[in-house]
């Protein structure tokens, strides 16, 4: 059989938690100690003829015990603490060293969240894991044992009925759990599927609602609720019966009534003096107790598994090539050459893509939804590895051009913009954590939103969140200020499309012309008006390039761009008055 996961995952503080179960293995021990004391002193008394010092030594040595007990547990407890942050550090280290590494185009929305819940809720799991569960079981199975041990001294056949419930108990839990894999996993797809009609319900409240389907959505919800609870009762019916068995079998009246009754029966019997059941009143009952909280403990156990898992798959996760011998990017242009993709080694995202993007020009990528373009976007700043060809910067392979130097070179201004929690000074200063506020300023102002920053209550001390809230658009121009600071030779940017606002729009559009100066800049373009200026139109499909030119070269040919170009033209007319991403 092979061990758990969680088992490989800490070795490394194998040996703080060797000595954590040691002790905790001490603290059950010592404390099953007092109990035997007492039985040792009552049945000393009944049965008369105790010797005071003996009495005394007794009560010294159950009193010596329970601190010694208590001692124990706590040094267990801080050891094995110590271990789970040694372990914690260390498994956080390794995520964000590896994370480091990973493509940056992996960080999706789906693997952040990954992300989160692997660093957030399964590190947790683990913690409990290592922290208490590991203690937890020690003590529950050394206890019993421990006083099992005694027992046996004092009547080996009577010590053995004791044995009885547990094995019940024990029995009872099985037959609860058998044929529990299908049920548990029945259970997880019920609860899901409750979280996520939620989660649809509230998410898209304001659209299911203005479409009329409120209805609808509800009675996905409630239709999960159900089955949901239909599964319950099933699951319930089916255990509800033998668990209890079990717990009664456990539970210390029945355990005394077994014990005691068979004990009375063997006193009577002549077969033990009637001194020795005193032991077996007191601690029987500690002997079959685990078994009400076994389930916990198995799941418990599962979740640091199941969590240790994910942590291994997030490691596991491939990382980007770093060149052993890293090359500064040269001067001059990017070039393609010969690009294909693809995301899953299967389906060709991009193929054959040859293109020069010379130095000082605008060149923009238009194409249908899907046709590439953010992927190609994306290759030029290395969040991908290309399947096939190269793309070079000044003639340097990008895979040859180390990270920090790499990403000194391409900046990117997303559609989809993250300001950080920190100033607003802060937020722009991202590339360039020393730049002096005057240029700061400068940036912002070439980004038109300088004013707007200058009215917030501490200006560009505001705290983005707290005292500073933006617009989309005007979030765009902050992070048009952020590329124009960290002031890279070469730009790629997605044009944003979601700031249907004339006068947003505008001001975007003029903060754009300002990153294009004097730079090789890279647009995704989504309408084709605002490109009309560049030197280069690059138009894909499926993955390939299949025109490129100047905009009045490329309606003259009356080819797919002239096509596009049509069919955007009644927007291109009402948005005539727009600036464009000109070129310098
Ligand atoms: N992270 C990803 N993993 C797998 N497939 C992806 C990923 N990102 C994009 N794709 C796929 O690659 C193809 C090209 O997508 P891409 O986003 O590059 O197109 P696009 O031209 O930028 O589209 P749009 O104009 O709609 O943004 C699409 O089929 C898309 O489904």
């Amino acid at each position: 059989m092979k061990p758990p996961v969680f088992a490989q995952m800490l070795a490394p503080v194998r040996g703080r938690l060797a000595v954590a179960v040691l002790l905790q293995a001490l603290a059950a021990v010592a404390g099953v100690v007092p109990m035997i004391a007492v039985s040792e002193v009552a049945a000393a008394l009944l049965g008369g003829g105790a010797r005071p010092e003996r009495v005394w030594w007794l009560v010294a040595a159950g009193t010596a015990a329970v601190l010694v007990s208590l001692l124990c547990a706590a040094a267990a407890s801080t050891v094995a603490h110590v271990a789970d942050n040694a372990l914690q550090l260390r498994l956080r280290r390794d995520l964000v060293r590896h994370l480091a590494r990973v493509p940056l185009g992996w960080f999706s929305a789906t693997n952040s969240g990954q992300v989160k819940k692997v660093v957030q809720d399964d590190i947790h799991s683990m913690h409990y894991l290592v922290a208490h569960t590991l203690l937890d079981v020690t003590s529950v199975v050394l206890t019993p044992v421990t006083a099992l041990a005694y027992l046996l001294g004092v009547d080996w056949r009577l010590a053995l009925v004791t044995l009885l419930p547990l094995a019940a108990g024990l029995a009872l839990f099985a037959r609860a759990m058998s044929g529990a894999g299908p049920l548990m996993a029945e259970y997880g797809r019920a609860a899901g599927e409750i979280n996520s009609s939620v989660v649809e319900f509230v998410d898209g409240i304001a659209v299911v609602k203005t479409f009329g389907g409120a209805r609808g959505a509800h009675q996905r919800f409630i239709r999960a609720a159900d089955a949901f609870h239909d599964f319950f009762s099933r699951w319930s019916r089916r255990t509800t019966g033998v668990t209890t068995a079990s717990q009664l079998a456990v539970s210390p009246v029945v355990v005394l009534i077994v014990v005691l009754g068979t004990g009375l029966a063997m006193i009577g019997a002549g077969w033990m003096p009637a001194t020795d059941i005193v032991p077996f009143a007191l601690l029987a009952p500690v002997i079959p107790a685990p078994v009400s909280g076994i389930g916990t403990r198995i799941q418990a156990l599962r979740g640091g598994d199941t969590a240790a898992k994910s942590v291994t798959a997030l490691l596991a996760e491939p990382v980007m090539p770093r060149p052993s011998d890293p090359e500064a990017p040269g001067e001059g242009g990017v070039r393609l050459r010969g690009v294909g993709f693809s995301y899953d080694g299967a389906a060709e995202v991009l193929s054959g893509v040859d293109l020069d993007l010379a130095p000082g020009t605008v060149t923009a990528l238009v194409g249908p939804s899907g046709a590439g373009k953010s992927t190609l976007a994306k290759l030029v700043a290395r969040f991908f590895d290309v399947t096939e060809g190269s793309i070079t910067i000044g003639g340097v392979d990008v895979r040859r051009i180390d990270p920090a130097a790499l990403y000194r070179t391409v900046g990117f201004v997303f559609q989809e913009v993250a300001l950080l929690r920190g100033t607003v000074a802060d937020n722009i200063r991202l590339a360039r954590p020393d730049a002096p506020l005057e240029e700061v300023e400068r940036a912002a102002r070439a980004a038109q939103i300088h004013d707007r920053i200058q009215a917030l209550p501490r200006g560009y001390d505001s705290e983005v969140g707290v005292d500073a809230e933006f617009s989309g658009g005007e979030a765009q121009r902050i992070s048009i200020a952020r590329a124009l600071l960290a002031d890279t030779p070469v730009l790629v940017l997605d044009e944003a499309t979601a700031y249907a606002d004339p006068h947003s729009e505008a001001r975007i559009q003029q903060a754009l012309s300002a990153v294009a100066a004097g730079r090789t800049l890279l647009v995704i373009a989504h309408r084709l008006a605002t490109v009309r200026e560049a030197d280069q139109i690059v138009v894909l499909d499926s993955g390939r390039v299949v025109e490129k030119g100047r905009h009045a070269e490329l309606l003259a040919r009356g080819g797919r761009y002239a096509r596009m170009w049509r069919a955007q033209e009644p927007a291109q007319e009402s948005r005539r008055t727009d600036t464009v991403v000109e070129t310098p």
